[in-house]
C-alpha cells in the first residue's frame, strides 16, 4: 500500500482549490486580528478544528458560512498577495505541480479594493509563491480562476474581469456558492460572453443538487469541466452488477468532461456517510474522466496527498490510478496544450516510472 510520503513525492494535479478554502489557520488568525474580525478560537490548532468542525455538518450551506472568517482575513492586497503566496508554497511542499486557485474576488471589495487590484494582488502572490516554491526545489505552475457567486445578481462584470487578465494569470472562470435554487443557467449570458471570447470556465455542479444542474452546466451553459459534478451518479443504475448510463451520464463520460471530483468535501457536504460509499470509485472503473481535489483544505483538513492516501485506504489505490488522475487533471487544466504536454511527459510520466521502478 502507498504510503504518504510516497504519495507526497509523487507529482499531483489541483485543478479545484478555493482560494478563501485553503489559508494556514495561523494566517486567519494574523489577518484578522489586524482587521479587526472577531474568530471562535485563539490558537491555529483550534481554529483549524473548529473549521473542520463547523464544516462537517452534511449541508453545503452550513458548510459555506465558515467563509465568512477566512474572507475577512482576505481584504486588503497585502492579505490577498501573502494568502496565494501561502497557497502556492504549500501545495507545492505537497508535490503539487500544478494548481488552478479559484476564488470570488467580488467578496474581496470590503475595504475599497477594485476587482482589478484585487486580481492583481492575487497574480503577484501567485507569481513570489512559484518562486519561493522553486527556490526550494519544489517547482510549480499557479493560476487563478476568477469565480461569480451564484446567489449574487448574475452580472457579465466578473466574466469581463476573467477575460481581462487572461494570459495575466487567469485562466478561466468558474460558479461557485449555494447550488439548490440557483441554477447554472442564471449564469447564461456570462457563459455566452466567455464562449464568444474563446475563454474556459467550469461550474459547481452536481454536488448539492442533482441532474437538472448538471444538465444545464453541461448542456445549456457548455462547461469545460464539473466542479464536482458526483451527482452524475444519480443517472447510473446498477442491475444484476452491471451499470446501465443513462444519457446524460452517458454523455458526461463519452464526451470526456472532466470531473473535479474533491471526496473529502462531498462527504462533509453530504453525499454519503463515509468514503466506501462515494461514486468516485463507480466513475472511475467507468471511465469518467475523475480527477482527484480538495476543494478546501481549510475547511476538510486535507491535503491532496491526504486524498489521494484516503483513497489508497478505502478503494486500494495503486500507482496506476494515481497516475491515471493526475495526467486526467493535468489534460484538462486551464493551460495552452503543448504545456500541459509539456509537464505530463517530463513530469508526471517520469516520476510514476521512477516509483514503479
Ligand atoms: O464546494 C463548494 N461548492 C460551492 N461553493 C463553494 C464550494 N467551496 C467553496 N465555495 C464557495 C465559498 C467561497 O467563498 C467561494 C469562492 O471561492 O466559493
Ligand atoms: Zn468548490
Amino acid at each position: 500500500m502507498l504510503s504518504a510520503d510516497v504519495i507526497r513525492s509523487l507529482p499531483k494535479v489541483a485543478l479545484h482549490d478555493h482560494l478563501d478554502g485553503g489559508l494556514r489557520p495561523a494566517t486567519v488568525l494574523e489577518h484578522c486580528a489586524e482587521a479587526g474580525h472577531p474568530l471562535p478560537a485563539e490558537t491555529p490548532e483550534e481554529l483549524a478544528t473548529w473549521f473542520y468542525e463547523a464544516a462537517d455538518s452534511g449541508s453545503l450551506v452550513r458548510y459555506l458560512e465558515t467563509f465568512d472568517h477566512t474572507i475577512a482575513a482576505m481584504q486588503t492586497a497585502e492579505h490577498l498577495r501573502r494568502v496565494a503566496r501561502e497557497f502556492v508554497v504549500d501545495q507545492a511542499a505537497d508535490g503539487v505541480v500544478y494548481a488552478e486557485a479559484r476564488w470570488a474576488p467580488e467578496q474581496h471589495l470590503r475595504n475599497g479594493l477594485t476587482l482589478d487590484e484585487a486580481v492583481e494582488a492575487v497574480r503577484d502572490g501567485l507569481a513570489e509563491g512559484m518562486r519561493e516554491a522553486a527556490g526550494r526545489g519544489n517547482k510549480i505552475v499557479a493560476r487563478q480562476i476568477v469565480t461569480s457567486m451564484r446567489h449574487a445578481e448574475p452580472t457579465l462584470e466578473i466574466a469581463e474581469l476573467a477575460l481581462r487578465y487572461r494570459d495575466d494569470s487567469v485562466c478561466g472562470f468558474d460558479i461557485a456558492g449555494a447550488e439548490d435554487g440557483f441554477p447554472p443557467s442564471r449564469f447564461a449570458p456570462a457563459f455566452d460572453f466567455l464562449k464568444r471570447n474563446n475563454m474556459f470556465f467550469t461550474i459547481h455542479a452536481g454536488e448539492a443538487f442533482g441532474l437538472p444542474s448538471i444538465w444545464e452546466a453541461v448542456q445549456v451553459c457548455g462547461a469545460d469541466r464539473l466542479g464536482h459534478g458526483v451527482r452524475i451518479v444519480e443517472d447510473i443504475e446498477i442491475v444484476d452488477g452491471s451499470a446501465r448510463l443513462g444519457r446524460l451520464a452517458a454523455y458526461v463520460r463519452d464526451a470526456r468532461i472532466p470531473l473535479e471530483v474533491a471526496p473529502s468535501s462531498n462527504l462533509q457536504t453530504g453525499i454519503a456517510d463515509e468514503l466506501a460509499d462515494h461514486p468516485v470509485e463507480l466513475l472511475k472503473d467507468l471511465g469518467f474522466n475523475v480527477t482527484v481535489n480538495c476543494d478546501n483544505r481549510l475547511m476538510s483538513a486535507t491535503t491532496m496527498t491526504r486524498e489521494y492516501e484516503r483513497l489508497v485506504e478505502t478503494f486500494n489505490w495503486d500507482l496506476d490510478d494515481l497516475e491515471l488522475t493526475t495526467i486526467n487533471a493535468m489534460r484538462a487544466a486551464f493551460l495552452p496544450h503543448d504545456q500541459r504536454e509539456s509537464i505530463v511527459r517530463e513530469v508526471i510520466r517520469p516520476a510514476y516510472a521512477a516509483a514503479r521502478a
